[in-house]
């Protein structure tokens, strides 16, 4: 073979060569980019429902608003809406933001005003002695102008309602913690006088506590007084491990804290003095209207003159509510319209209440609100327009004992707004978590006042620590 023909062989099998090679690198590519796009088709749609392992839930963009908050299903039997949360649909009315409240032109015509009150007026600067309609100049009237005019609702007492006795009343209610009795009396007496005494028994007695919502706090204060109790005074019986147990838990809810609701008023109202003024907050659904009419209660069963505020504008049952409370006990209601401002409402009532002379205006007032902010705004400006025209004595903050860590939560939003005096805890009757009321009182350093133990009118008792730490060990 010449070299020629050599030459042109190689030269063939150079170019067969870089023809396999070109092939091999474009099929390389294509193989890739088929790879790739198999990748995206099979790609979820983002969010589609696809949760990570984490735990976070992602949702489709651009899809349907998300469902709405829970709060919005809330009832005052489910889970309460915490301060912060969303506002909660009201049961019957159309929700209304606290940003809708229009505050008046201070020069705005008195038909025109939304809110009667912004400043004082001539007639805020009285003396407080000065006897309230006559004297007062004509120029002060509009103070309570006709939009949010106070429907005052005097009613006469039809038929007088006979009121339970308010002493003794949480002895004769002791059987309504039997929920919380289960926990303390059978669970704790069980294991405290069941003889010795081994770790893990001690551990069951601190699991008892938090089960029942004592918190961790006051759990552990608890635990270590009665370890060290049981051994120093040499406790060996069911008997003796019962006292103990009495005494510790008395001692934990702090017995010397003044209870006395302040509700009486400053002078004698006939010749001037003036109301007391009890503001009745909390979140919705807690049991503030129903706290409001037994307390309305106890104090005309002890001879009392009440008026009722309605200031929950926010549910238009809610004064209804109220009103068929004030007509069982003969008080008078005031109350604005539906989607009044609060504050007009309260400082209406608080002002008719002077004027008619009364010993004490109880003020229910609206917790459904967006925000802490709107909750600072309003509760802050119920509080200033009523000082307007008589001092606050008592702002009482109904808690429901059912909802737990998130009464607490509500708790101290609500005492970082306004200077809770005293707490009512409703529903105890219906939990098995009786111990929040010391966690309550040693997270606010306020004590429970009042506990609610039912939903007849007269369910409604003073709180004592030594009857209610009795009614929980049975
Ligand atoms: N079992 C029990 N139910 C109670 C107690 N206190 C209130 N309730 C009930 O709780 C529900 C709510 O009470 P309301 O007084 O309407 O509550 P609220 O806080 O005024 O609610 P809003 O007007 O929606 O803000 C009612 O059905 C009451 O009867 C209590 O101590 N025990």
């Amino acid at each position: 073979m010449s070299t020629t023909a050599l030459i042109w062989i190689l030269v063939a099998v150079v170019a067969v060569l870089a023809i396999v090679l070109v092939a091999g690198i474009v099929l390389a590519r294509r193989r890739r980019i088929s790879l790739a796009e198999k990748e995206k088709a099979e790609r979820k749609p983002k969010g589609g429902g696809y949760q990570t392992g984490g735990g976070i839930s992602l949702a489709p963009g651009g899809t349907p608003a998300p469902p709405a908050h829970p709060a919005g299903e809330r009832t005052e039997v489910d889970g309460q809406p915490g301060v912060g949360d969303d506002a909660s649909v009201p049961r019957d009315s159309k929700r209304r933001g606290i940003v809708d409240v229009t505050l008046p032109d201070e020069q705005a015509p008195a038909a025109t005003r939304t809110e009667p009150v912004t400043e004082p007026v001539p007639a805020q600067q009285e003396p407080a002695t000065a006897p309230v309609p006559a004297q007062r100049p004509p120029a002060a009237e509009p103070v309570t102008a006709p939009v949010t005019a106070p429907v005052v609702v005097p009613e006469p007492v039809v038929e007088a309602e006979e009121i339970e006795p308010t002493s003794g009343r949480l002895e004769r209610l002791r059987g309504r913690l039997a929920r919380s009795r289960s926990t303390f009396g059978q669970g704790l007496l069980g294991l405290l006088g069941g003889g010795d005494l081994d770790e893990e028994s001690w551990t069951d007695v601190e699991d008892t506590l938090l089960l029942a919502d004592l918190g961790a706090a006051t759990t552990a204060e608890i635990v270590e007084k009665l370890r060290g109790e049981i051994v120093t005074r040499g406790v060996r019986n069911p008997e003796q491990a019962r006292a103990l147990l009495r005494e510790v838990l008395v001692e934990a809810l702090h017995p010397a804290m003044p209870r006395a609701v302040r509700a009486l008023p400053h002078g004698d109202p006939a010749n001037g003095g003036k109301p007391a003024v009890v503001l009745v907050v909390g979140v919705n659904g807690t049991g503030k209207t129903t706290t409001t009419g037994k307390l309305a209660r106890v104090l005309v069963a002890d001879g009392r003159t009440v008026l009722l505020g309605a200031a929950d504008t926010f549910r238009a049952a809610a004064a209804e509510q109220l009103a068929t409370w004030g007509s069982r006990v003969g008080a008078e209601v005031v109350r604005g319209n539906e989607g009044a401002d609060p504050a007009a409402v309260a400082f209406d009532a608080v002002k008719r209440g002077v004027v008619a002379g009364v010993d004490t205006v109880l003020v229910d007032t609206a917790g459904r609100l967006h925000t802490k902010t709107g909750l600072m705004d309003e509760l802050g400006k119920v509080k200033r327009v009523v000082e307007k025209q008589a001092e606050v004595d008592e702002v009482l903050l109904v808690l429901d004992a059912t909802t737990g860590q998130n009464g607490l939560t509500q708790a101290r939003v609500f005492s970082e707004v306004v200077d809770v005096t005293g707490i009512v805890l409703t529903k105890l009757d219906g939990t098995a978590k009786g111990g929040i009321v010391f966690q309550v009182q040693r997270e606010l350093g306020v004590p429970v006042k009042l506990v609610g133990l039912g939903e007849g009118p007269d369910d409604l008792a003073p709180f004592e620590p030594g009857a209610f730490v009795d009614a929980l060990l049975g």
